[in-house]
């Protein structure tokens, strides 16, 4: 904690809001080694863009911890194509979870931030601090205004009532319940998916978009969510703490990982009209090192792990429901 004094989750109720989802499920699975008593609500449950409803059902279940890993997310060709998607519900969903959080006197929140919304052309490593020093990303500017508002509600909230309300900002995860929606998703479900597939029919080679030379970091989302209960833990300080592995490749030394993880033997095709977005966002992760923490799953060991759990659960899998594996 920033200041020393450690939050005992055990006993209390947890709501992880979006539970369903990448993160969501990753912190329930993080969550079930603990002491706690989780709660969730799907989305046909509880809409959490319907602020009625999101506070009726927080002033029934009261929970004493939230962890917000509900949003509207997606790569970078979704965020730029649905910008108004993108800034609406990621506003209305922080905003109804963060409101009733305090109005029911919920105990922790924990908002995600990310990577993305950290100007364009920051310093590398990212600090917490150069958020909101320049420029967003165009493609992605409309999420990142949202939860740039998320963190700053989350701030307000600790200034004006002492709010015990704090915020990670997690690089590019990945991993097990990953979207594998090709129009949709982030760039390693996307590549996994299309070499699995070159390779199943034989195709002569894979399109990489952009240019692959735009470097980003990786971090096993399993990994995101022992962080994510270390901080709800040990941090209760008002600024953001990155959440990263503090280290970075190329697309290009991604997409030939992946192909060597897949066993794929054709040729990667590198398409320049496809958006490149940010060429760079290393997050400096002093701070969380600082207190202690430190990621356990390498990219290699970590993309093999999501390539075996794509090849078990292709058929269920997000995007890809009916799909032959
Ligand atoms: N993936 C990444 O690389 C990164 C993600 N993050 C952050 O982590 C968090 C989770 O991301 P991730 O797990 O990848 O995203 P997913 O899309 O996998 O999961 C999002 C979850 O939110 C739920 N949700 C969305 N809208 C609503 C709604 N209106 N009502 C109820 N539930 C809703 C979804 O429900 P349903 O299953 O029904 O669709 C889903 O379960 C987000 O805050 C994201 O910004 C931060 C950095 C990087
Ligand atoms: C995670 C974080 O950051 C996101 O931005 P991003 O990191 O640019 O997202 P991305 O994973 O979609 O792309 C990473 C890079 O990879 C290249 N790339 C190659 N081939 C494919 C491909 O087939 N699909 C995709 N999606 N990208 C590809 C792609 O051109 C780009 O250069 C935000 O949208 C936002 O969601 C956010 O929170």
């Amino acid at each position: 904690m920033a200041d020393g004094k450690r939050f005992d989750l055990a006993g209390k109720r947890v709501f992880v809001a979006g539970h369903r989802g990448m993160v969501g499920a990753a912190l329930l699975r993080r969550l079930s080694r603990e002491p706690v008593a989780l709660v969730t609500a799907s989305r046909d449950e509880l809409d959490l863009t319907r602020q009625a409803d999101v506070e009726a059902w927080m002033a029934a279940q009261r929970p004493q911890v939230v962890i917000v890993a509900a949003a509207k997310v997606g790569g970078i060709l979704a965020n730029d194509t649905w910008p108004v998607e993108f800034l609406e519900q990621n506003l209305l969903i922080e905003l109804n979870l963060i409101r009733s959080a305090f109005r029911v006197g919920v105990e922790k929140l924990l908002f995600l931030g990310s990577s993305c919304i950290y100007p364009k052309h920051s310093p590398q490593p990212i600090k917490e601090d150069y958020l909101l020093t320049g420029p967003l990303e165009p493609t992605n500017e409309w999420y990142a205004l949202a939860k740039i508002a998320g963190i700053k509600l989350c701030q307000a909230y600790r200034k004006q009532h002492g709010a015990e309300f704090i915020s990670a900002m997690p690089t590019n995860l990945y991993g097990p319940g990953d979207n594998f929606d090709l129009a949709t998703s982030h760039v390693v479900p996307a590549l996994v998916r299309k070499m699995h597939e070159a390779k199943r029919e034989g195709a002569a080679s894979v399109a990489v978009w952009g240019t692959g030379s735009p470097r980003r970091e990786f971090l096993h989302v399993d990994d995101l969510a022992d962080a994510c209960v270390f901080l709800l833990e040990r941090w209760s300080g008002s600024e953001p703490v990155n959440v990263g592995c503090g280290e970075d490749v190329t697309i290009r030394e991604l997409a030939e990982l992946v192909r060597a993880v897949v066993g794929y033997q054709g040729e990667l095709v590198f398409d320049p009209t496809k958006p490149d977005g940010t060429p760079r966002k290393l997050l400096d992760v002093s701070r969380l090192a600082a207190l202690g923490w430190r990621p356990r799953i390498g990219l290699r060991e970590g993309l093999a792990g999501t390539y075996a759990w794509f090849l078990a659960n292709a058929a269920a899998a997000r995007g890809l429901a009916g799909a032959a594996a």
